[in-house]
């Protein structure tokens, strides 16, 4: 049994015409980072709103197909059991923050309180996250005086402190300069490495080249591409799709028409390690 899956799901909003999804098939394991990766108005957020059970509860519209969580059909998941499974982030930093706390510290207890979870107990959780996310710096800072990758860090720990399984994160960092982009990806890193689930929707393929296990294209609301993060972002066939490959990519494309080269590179280090070869073989 798949953990989350999709079997030929088509969905339609109320509003619009036409569907948005169409024939969408997906098999997600536990634990892994999925990228979800395609052009402006591909399908992507509607794919994260059916997941997190947005689609059929909020959004009614046209569904067909089957959304299983853990095997059981989202339309018969609770919402709130849904929303203790699955934390979500989304683009804007500045409407996450809850706006009636003083301090970090507290802004990040919020979700804890509300399910009046005992002080000591919270104290002990945020305090860890704290440490975890490294944001000691800034737990009695005023949440309104953050810089946008400020804040999203501690959306992130507001998040990550309530313990979600699965984590969708929708374009965390379009707003933010690379400096916090960076942040808050060692921040997404470290969630990856507690063992959660992440569906991660980004434009910036280089981070996903860096981070994500799977990429899954979409292209007009069908996936058309799905794999390795690996076999995809070093196929060529993938910007047929309106989705640009990894700068070290396209140079390794172009430096193979000039002699052999064994590999496309995606990240950095594979980009040292494979032009180092290719240097070395065209000196031999
Ligand atoms: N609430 C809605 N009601 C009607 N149509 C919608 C709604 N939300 C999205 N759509 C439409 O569904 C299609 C897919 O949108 P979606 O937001 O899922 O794409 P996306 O790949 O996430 O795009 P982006 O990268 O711009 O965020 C688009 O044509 C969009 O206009």
């Amino acid at each position: 049994m798949s953990y989350i899956e999709m079997k030929g799901i088509s969905y339609k909003y109320p509003v619009g015409d036409g569907k948005v999804l169409k024939d969408v098939n997906l098999s997600l394991e536990k634990g892994k980072v999925y990228a979800l990766i395609g052009a402006n108005g591909s399908g992507k957020t509607t794919i994260c709103n059916l997941i997190r059970g947005f689609i059929p509860h909020f959004f009614k519209g046209d569904l067909d197909g089957e959304m299983l969580i853990e095997g059981k059909d989202i339309r018969e998941w609770e919402m709130g059991d849904l929303a203790q499974k699955m934390g979500y982030i989304f683009q804007n930093p500045f409407t996450q923050i809850s706006g009636t706390k003083d301090t970090v510290f507290e802004e990040i207890a919020f979700g804890l309180e509300n399910l009046r979870v005992e002080v000591p107990v919270i104290k002990e959780r945020v305090t860890e996250i704290i440490k975890l996310f490294g944001l000691e710096p800034l737990q009695n800072k005023d949440p309104q005086q953050l810089s946008g990758g400020q804040r999203q860090r501690v959306s992130l720990a507001s998040v990550m402190v309530m313990d979600p399984e699965i984590l969708i994160i929708d374009e965390p960092t379009s707003q933010l300069d690379p400096q916090a982009t960076e942040e808050v990806f060692k921040i997404i890193n470290i969630m990856k490495q507690k063992g959660k689930t992440i569906i991660l929707v980004e434009h910036k393929i280089e981070l996903i080249a860096e981070y994500a296990d799977w990429v899954i294209l979409v292209e007009d609301g069908k996936v058309v591409m799905e794999g390795k993060t690996k076999d995809i972002l070093s196929d060529i066939k993938t910007v047929n799709h309106g989705v640009m490959l990894p700068q070290y990519a396209l140079l390794g494309y172009e430096m193979r028409k000039t002699g052999r080269l064994n590999e496309i590179p995606i990240t950095e280090s594979e980009a040292i390690t494979v032009f180092n070869n290719w240097i070395v073989g065209k000196e031999e």
